[in-house]
């Protein structure tokens, strides 16, 4: 090893750190001065915090990865935002749970993130303006819908303002580091079903398992009593200082949550949007292909359909539509007449900005 080379790169990092110091000061003094001319007005916009990450990831010209530079950008932004006014996120707790990971990979580390004991209560905070906005999980990739969610998205006033996407990987966690002597497993039900097979095969079959009201609650129930394990994140590991017993038990390798971002506001458009609505359909033959065509006919594309039954009326249904593009875009605004033609109830829950991270 070359100590001249060594220290040569070091000076230059040097002097790029106090160049990088620089110019993030000029741009949060930059962000500084925004919110002066927002004047107490909103201060979060998830369109032009989209635009800024899809356009660094553009430019990247590496060896950093476009995903890295973004998530930092991300962080640098969040203490922009702060110095603005720092805000306040209601997440589905306790601490450690997923939601709070998907709140912190949203909202970066500078906002305050709000533990609540269940979605109705982050809901709840935010409708009454206590806080900001709120994360709630909306659908799993081998669990399908998280009908809580969905439910309080029918009467709720908050309109989305975003998704984040996380990738979800269970770890099996207990105090000590030993797979003998476990009696009972906690874990929240969709992680035990997310790991069933797993826990078939490595387990013995007297082991109870048991569903609590989240992972991050199950990592805190076996913190307390030894003969205990959860099935939880990296987050509630460490949270609660449990050991690993293994890893990434999960059965389906690319099991992902997707969250939604809820708030008061109403969000401008980008490059790449979503639009979600809900319609109602009565339970009659051709009900679901009528509320169909009009999307067809303007050439919508839908990423989700999903159905609920409609606390209305027996057999009714509402459904879950997430399409491609921003609802004040022409093809958008016409297939949402058409569908306000055919059925008696259609809420647009919000149009927002496509996950980038
Ligand atoms: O452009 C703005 O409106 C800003 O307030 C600046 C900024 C940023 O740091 O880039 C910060 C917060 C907003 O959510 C969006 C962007």
């Amino acid at each position: 090893m070359s100590e001249d080379l060594l220290k040569l790169h070091r000076d230059a990092i040097d002097q790029i750190d106090v160049d990088i110091l620089h110019l993030l000061n000029q741009r949060a003094q930059h962000a500084r001065d925004i919110g002066e001319i927002k004047g107490g007005g909103i201060i979060y916009r998830p369109e032009r915090e989209a635009q800024v990450l899809r356009r660094i990831k553009a430019l990247n010209p590496g060896p950093l990865p476009g995903e890295s530079v973004a998530r930092l950008f991300r962080e640098i932004m969040s203490e922009c935002l702060a110095l603005e006014k720092p805000l306040s996120i209601a997440y589905l707790g306790p601490e450690g749970s997923f939601t709070q990971l998907a709140t912190l990979k949203h909202f970066g580390h500078a906002a305050r993130t709000v533990a609540c004991a269940s979605i109705d209560e982050a809901f709840r905070l935010v409708e009454s303006r206590q806080l900001d906005y709120v994360v709630a999980p909306v659908e799993n990739s081998t669990e399908g819908a998280v009908g809580r969610t969905l439910d309080l998205m029918v009467s709720t006033p908050l309109k989305i303002c975003g998704e984040v996407v996380l990738r979800i990987h269970h770890h099996l966690l207990r105090k000590t580091p030993a797979m003998e002597g476990i009696r009972r497993v906690y874990a929240h039900a969709q992680a035990l079903a997310q790991c069933h097979e797993w826990l078939n095969k490595n387990l013995p079959a007297h082991v109870e398992r048991i569903s609590v009201a989240s992972n991050a609650e199950a990592a805190r129930l076996a913190a307390e009593d030894a003969n205990c394990a959860a099935i939880a994140g990296q987050a509630a590991a460490e949270r609660y200082s449990l050991a690993k017993l293994a890893e990434n038990i999960e059965d389906e390798p690319n099991n992902t949550t997707r969250f939604l971002v809820l708030g008061h506001q109403e969000v401008g458009q980008t490059a790449q949007d979503k639009t979600s609505i809900i319609v109602s359909a009565p339970n009659r033959p051709g009900a679901v292909h009528s509320l169909l065509e009009p999307l067809a006919a303007n050439g919508v594309s839908m990423t989700k359909f999903e159905s609920r039954p409609s606390r209305a009326g027996l057999w009714d249904y509402v459904f879950f539509i997430d399409m491609e593009g921003h609802h004040s875009s022409d093809n958008i605004a016409q297939a949402l007449k058409g569908l306000g033609e055919r059925t008696s109830f259609v809420k647009v829950l919000g149009a927002y900005p496509q996950a980038v991270l």
